[in-house]
């Protein structure tokens, strides 16, 4: 059983807390509205981030949270801030198949070095951080025994993908990739797939903002994995000037791994031009 930093105990009990709040939406009726943008937001995704906005507060860090940012709420960040997705995989809660999470990473220097991700209709939470990586189940409301996780680049190739966002280049990359199972899933889940050893690549062809990827970063790169753009480079965070947009990425089950899956990426998307 891991000894959680008292930053980290607090970044979990508000996940936790929001995903108490968020499962209480679930269990009632779902009213959904659009964003400018078109996608569709829940009454649940509002109330989540409250709840962690509140729980946060005392550390005095800024938080950039979805929400937020939809309100128009970006805060001045400096070296140290956290992100927040309270309800990643909107659509799959709309669907009620279970695959949302609730997202909090805390990012330094640009890097996310904490992250903690709670699937609360699975009962499922997964840690990263400088004391490792890790998994428990939810019972009664409270985080059960603490068990490290860890990639296994050694597996046959498996790639896990987005359930609700695909894109003509993935056809593409099994071609490149050889033989390989594929896997659809909603949510940040993709990345605790990748972090726990149930897959080795999640090429992501389809947009995305800081707050659904920073916490699932942080597991996967404790748990032996990594997560690169794919071009190559490492993937930063605090992008203000491009509105927190992500460019495409490659995460994988290690470094070496996540090079190979940007390689095929851009074989890929040569290929779907
Ligand atoms: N056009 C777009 N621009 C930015 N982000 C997008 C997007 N289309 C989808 N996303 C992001 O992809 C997330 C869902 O990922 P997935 O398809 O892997 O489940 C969404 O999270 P939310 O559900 O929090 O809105 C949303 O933020
Ligand atoms: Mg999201």
């Amino acid at each position: 059983m891991p000894t959680f930093s008292a930053l980290a105990q607090q970044m979990l009990e508000a996940a936790l807390a929001a995903s108490q709040t968020i499962l209480a939406h679930y269990q009632s009726h779902i009213t959904v509205a659009r964003k400018e943008d078109g996608s569709p937001v829940t009454a649940a995704d509002a109330a989540g981030e409250a709840v962690i906005i509140e729980r946060l507060r005392g550390l005095n860090i800024p938080v950039l949270g979805e929400e937020s940012v939809a309100a128009g709420k970006i805060p001045t960040l400096g070296e140290r801030f956290f992100v927040v997705d309270p309800l990643d995989g909107t659509k799959e809660f709309i669907k009620r198949n279970g695959e949302f999470t609730v997202n909090i990473a805390l990012v330094e220097d640009h890097i996310p070095t904490h992250g903690v991700i709670i699937a609360p209709a699975m009962n499922t939470a997964y840690y990263g951080g400088p004391e490792g990586a890790f998994k428990s189940i939810i019972v009664d409301a409270q985080f059960g025994q603490w068990t490290p996780i860890a990639t296994d680049p050694q597996m046959g190739c498996k790639i896990v993908a987005s359930r609700s966002h695909a894109h003509g280049a993935i056809k593409y990359f099994l071609d490149e990739a050889g033989p390989c199972e594929d896997v659809s899933v909603g949510s940040s889940l993709k990345f605790c797939l990748v972090a726990e050893g149930a897959a080795l690549h999640y090429p992501r062809f389809t947009p995305t903002c800081e707050w659904d990827i920073a916490a699932g970063h942080a597991i996967l790169a404790q748990a032996g994995g990594a997560l690169i753009e794919a071009n190559g480079g490492p993937m930063r965070y605090g992008k203000t000037e491009v509105d927190f947009l992500n460019p495409y990425f490659a995460a994988a089950a290690s470094p070496a791994h996540a090079q190979e899956c940007a390689s095929i990426m851009r074989q890929a998307l040569e290929k779907a031009r």
